[in-house]
């Protein structure tokens, strides 16, 4: 087996592992012409999305992606074409019955601005006629999911949260009725770039709890193949450049416009595609408040270690000392550190290395998904998977231009 073809090996059992509760979305010669325009916004779009698989649109500014995505839940009516979810052609259902099926997150979350959390997240179930204990309960495992804390948040208005909160919130509004199709408007494009790598990490989470069936329009090409199962390239009209797994895009653009559009930092690209789990991350030395110096200092140094990690009783960090610093006191003391840079598993080296700069510090914790330390990644290692995507890569482009002298020798 090639390294690739383990690789999909291990990419398909995991999808077989994952429960899918969303539905498939097929688009079948879907045109938009807006009045009054020369030229339709969407030409002609052929396009099929896996149950449960999440899909990135990119593509320039006015290519046709925000169009293409409000055809699906008809906020835009196309001209011609069908669309289905799952097996039901739905281009000709009551689009608000449409709407109550089908999830949908704008930039900023879109709540409404003089609605508690609790209200704006019940809005939906209380249309379908839900009572009022069903919806508590499920505002409540809403909020669990997006890492909100529902005593703290059920009662806040918006004006009064971060825009990541906001935008946590406006994924858990989508969710409400449990549709099976969740689509998204560059719903990351407003927040800062640790919380929108945070963001990003939840919805993966989401993702692999749940099985929707995701479709997010993005600018960002690292963030489509960060967050996609495929992404799709599209171009002025609704034209379809490429549409694959983003490893196959970076190996194989299609056409001259997917490669300048993938631009010349196709090898640090691969960086987005590698993942914080798919490294071997250093131990750390963890302790807990109180602990004797003495002992956490010896533990530490038995292993190597120059500095450690205090934990709490969930295993969620609180500072990482070094050795001086923790020889200054007789006993391990409870100072929280509130700029520890932490990434999740599924976040990318990118991240990984963006969290160290906005830090300032030259490794990050790495977290479970309850948030506990489960080890930690230096910039050295990270630089030295860098080095060795660069010598494959290098090694690549011999073998191309000796196959092409070659050829060139025999013709
Ligand atoms: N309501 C409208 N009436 C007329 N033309 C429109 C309308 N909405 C969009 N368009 C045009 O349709 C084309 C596609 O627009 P669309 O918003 O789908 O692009 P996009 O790829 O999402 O762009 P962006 O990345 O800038 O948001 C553009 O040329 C745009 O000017």
């Amino acid at each position: 087996m090639t390294d690739e073809s383990i690789g999909a090996a291990a990419e398909s059992a995991s999808k077989a592992e994952r429960t899918v509760t969303g539905a498939a979305i097929r688009l079948d010669g879907v045109v938009k012409q807006y009045r009054g325009q020369k030229k339709p916004a969407v030409q002609k779009i052929d396009l099929e999305i896996e149950a449960g698989d999440i899909v990135a649109f990119v593509g320039p500014s006015g290519c046709g992606k925000t169009t293409t995505l409000k055809m699906i839940n008809r906020l835009i009516e196309p001209s011609e074409g069908r669309i289905f979810i799952g097996d039901r052609d739905v281009t000709g259902e009551d689009p608000d019955k449409l709407r109550q099926s089908i999830g949908y997150v704008i930039q900023s979350g879109g709540l409404f601005p003089h609605w508690s959390v609790a209200k704006n997240i019940g809005a939906i179930p209380r249309v379908l006629g839900w009572d009022a204990k069903r919806i508590a309960d499920r505002t409540e495992y809403l909020l669990d999911l997006v890492g909100l804390d529902a005593n703290d948040f059920r009662d806040r208005l918006p004006k009064d949260m971060s825009g990541g909160q906001q935008q946590r919130v406006g994924v858990a509004r989508a969710l409400a009725a449990d549709p099976p199709v969740l689509l998204m408007d560059e719903p990351f494009g407003a927040v800062d770039p640790i919380t929108r790598v945070r963001l990003q990490d939840k919805l993966i989470a989401i993702q692999h709890e749940l099985g929707k069936t995701i479709v997010i329009v993005t600018h960002d090409f690292e963030e489509a193949t960060k967050l996609g199962d495929k992404v799709l390239i599209l171009s002025e009209g609704g034209h379809i450049e490429q549409y694959a797994t983003p490893e196959e895009i970076l190996a194989k653009p299609a056409t001259p416009f997917v490669e300048e559009f993938i631009g010349s930092g196709a090898t640090l690209a691969h960086l987005t595609l590698s993942r914080v789990k798919d490294v071997a991350h250093d131990s750390v030395v963890t302790a807990r408040v109180g602990d004797s110096s003495q002992e956490v200092i010896a533990r530490a140094r038995s292993k190597g270690a120059t500095w450690i990690v205090v934990v709490d009783e969930h295993g969620r960090a609180r500072s990482w000392p070094s050795l001086e610093e923790v020889a200054t006191k007789d006993r391990i003391t409870d100072y929280i550190d509130n700029r520890l840079p932490t990434v999740a598993p599924s976040s990318t080296l990118n991240d990984a290395l963006d969290s160290m700069l906005a830090a300032s510090q030259g490794g990050v914790l790495v977290t479970d998904g309850r948030g506990a330390v489960t080890g930690a990644l230096t910039i050295a290692t990270i630089m030295s998977v860098i080095r060795g995507q660069l010598s494959d890569a290098r090694a690549g482009d011999d073998q191309v231009s000796y196959a092409a002298y070659t050829e060139g020798q025999t013709a």
